[in-house]
C-alpha cells in the first residue's frame, strides 16, 4: 500500500475510532466500576457491622467504617486514572488520623484493601488499580479520603462523592445509596449511584435486590441489576392527580412531612407517599416508581449538599424529569460544597412540575423567582 493510501486509511480509521467513542465512557465505566466495588463493601460491611464501629459527627450525624473504606475506595480509583480531577466528597479523615481512631482507622483500612484487590469482574482493568495485589498503605488511604476536601466551585471538573448516602437507612437495613457524579463548570455531566438494598422491580418487592442508575448528559439514563451487565433504558411514565404519589425521606427532620401532606391535599393526591432514604429515591422517579419527589427544609439553617442531589438530579433530567428548587429555580452546583441559596427540591415529570410548584407556593407561602 503507498504511503498516500495509508494515511487516508489512518485519518478515516482515527476518526471512526473518535466518533464511536461516546464523550465520557472511560469516566463512566471506571465510575461504574467503582460504586459497584463499593456497593459490594458496603453490604458485607452491613453484615458485620459492630456497634462500636459507627461515630457521630458534629452535626450529630452517624458515619460509619463503611463510609469511610467507600470513600478512600472511590477516591482511590477515580485518582488512578484522573490524578487532576479535584473531589468534593462527604467524609474527612481527621478523626481517623488521632489516636482514638485507631482501632477504628486499621479496620477501615482492612476494609477499603479488601475491596481494592477483589478480583477483576466483567468491565474491570487492572491499570485502574484495582484486582490482586493492588494494596494501600494506610497514609495512602486517609489521603484518599481526605482528597475529597476540596471546596468546589464554578469552573473546571470535579467530582463528588457520597459513599453511604441515607447512612441512618443503612443501620436500619433499608435503603442506601453508593453515589458519585462529575462536574463540568458545575453542570452535572455523569451520575452513577448504587442501590444495594432497592428490588429491581418495584412491582416486585421480594424479588431480586440491588441495582445501580447511571446516567450521562445527552445519553439517557439507564438501570443496570448489581448481578449482571444488561442495561435498561428508563423513561418517566405520565402522571395524572389520581395515578401520582410522592418520594419522601423516612426522616422527618431531612424533609417535613406535613409540608408534603398539605401539597397532597392540594393537588388531590390520594396515594400515600413512598418513605425512603436516600438519593434511591431519584433512581426510583426516574423509573416511574413514584411520579414527584419533594424535599421542604425542616427549619432555617441546613444548606443541601450538592453530592446529596448532583448525582440524582441528572439521573431524572435524562429520564425525561424536571428539577429545580421550591422557587424554580435550577440547583446550582457552582457555589462550593452546599447547594447554597437553593431552598428545597422540587423532581417531577415534567407534564406534573409546574402544577407540583404552583402546590409548593400555596402550601408554604415561598415565592417562585422570576
Ligand atoms: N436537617 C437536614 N435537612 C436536610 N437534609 C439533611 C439534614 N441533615 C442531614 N441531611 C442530609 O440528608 C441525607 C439523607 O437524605 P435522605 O433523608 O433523603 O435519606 C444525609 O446524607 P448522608 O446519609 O449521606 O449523611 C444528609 O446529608
Ligand atoms: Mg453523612
Ligand atoms: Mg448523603
Ligand atoms: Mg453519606
Amino acid at each position: 500500500m503507498n504511503f498516500g493510501v495509508r494515511r487516508i486509511l489512518g485519518v478515516l480509521t482515527r476518526s471512526y475510532t473518535t466518533m464511536s467513542t461516546r464523550p465520557f465512557a472511560l469516566e463512566r465505566q471506571l465510575g461504574l466500576s467503582a460504586v459497584r466495588r463499593a456497593c459490594a463493601l458496603t453490604s458485607s460491611v452491613f453484615n458485620k457491622l459492630v456497634k462500636n464501629e459507627t461515630l457521630t459527627k458534629g452535626d450529630k450525624s452517624p458515619v460509619t467504617v463503611g463510609d469511610y473504606a467507600a470513600q478512600a475506595l472511590i477516591s482511590i480509583m477515580l485518582k488512578n486514572s484522573f490524578p487532576a480531577d479535584p473531589i468534593v466528597g462527604e467524609e474527612d479523615a481527621a478523626e481517623l488520623r488521632a489516636e482514638e481512631g485507631k482501632v477504628l482507622r486499621d479496620r477501615i483500612i482492612d476494609l477499603a484493601n479488601e475491596a481494592l484487590i477483589a478480583p477483576l469482574v466483567e468491565g474491570d482493568k487492572a491499570e485502574w488499580g484495582i484486582g490482586p495485589g493492588q494494596t494501600k498503605t494506610t497514609a495512602e488511604l486517609l489521603d484518599a479520603i481526605d482528597r475529597g476536601n476540596y471546596d468546589g466551585g464554578r469552573t473546571g471538573r470535579m467530582w463528588t462523592i457520597d459513599p453511604i448516602d441515607g447512612t441512618k437507612g443503612f443501620l436500619r437495613g433499608e435503603q442506601y445509596a453508593v453515589c458519585i457524579s462529575l462536574l463540568v463548570d458545575a453542570q452535572v455531566q455523569l451520575g452513577i449511584i448504587g442501590c444495594p438494598n432497592l428490588p429491581v422491580d418495584a412491582s416486585k418487592p421480594d424479588g431480586e435486590r440491588g441495582c445501580i442508575f447511571v446516567a450521562v448528559r445527552g445519553q439517557g439514563c439507564q438501570q443496570i441489576a448489581l448481578s449482571g451487565s444488561s442495561e435498561t433504558k428508563l423513561t418517566m411514565p405520565t402522571f395524572t392527580p389520581s395515578t401520582l404519589n410522592f418520594l419522601e425521606s423516612v426522616e422527618a427532620l431531612h424533609s417535613s412531612h406535613s409540608t408534603t401532606d398539605t401539597i397532597s391535599s392540594i393537588l388531590g393526591i390520594t396515594r400515600p407517599p413512598i418513605r425512603m432514604d436516600s438519593q434511591a429515591k431519584y433512581g426510583c422517579l426516574a423509573r416511574g416508581d413514584g411520579g414527584l419527589y419533594l424535599r421542604m427544609p425542616t427549619g432555617v439553617g441546613y444548606r443541601e449538599k450538592i453530592w446529596d442531589h448532583a448525582p440524582g438530579s441528572l439521573l431524572v433530567e435524562e429520564a425525561g424529569g424536571v428539577v429545580t428548587d421550591s422557587r424554580g429555580q435550577p440547583l446550582d452546583f457552582g457555589l462550593g460544597r452546599t447547594l447554597g441559596e437553593n431552598f428545597g427540591v422540587v423532581a417531577a415529570g415534567k407534564d406534573v412540575h409546574a402544577a407540583v410548584l404552583d402546590a409548593v407556593q400555596q402550601a408554604t407561602g415561598v415565592k417562585a423567582k422570576v
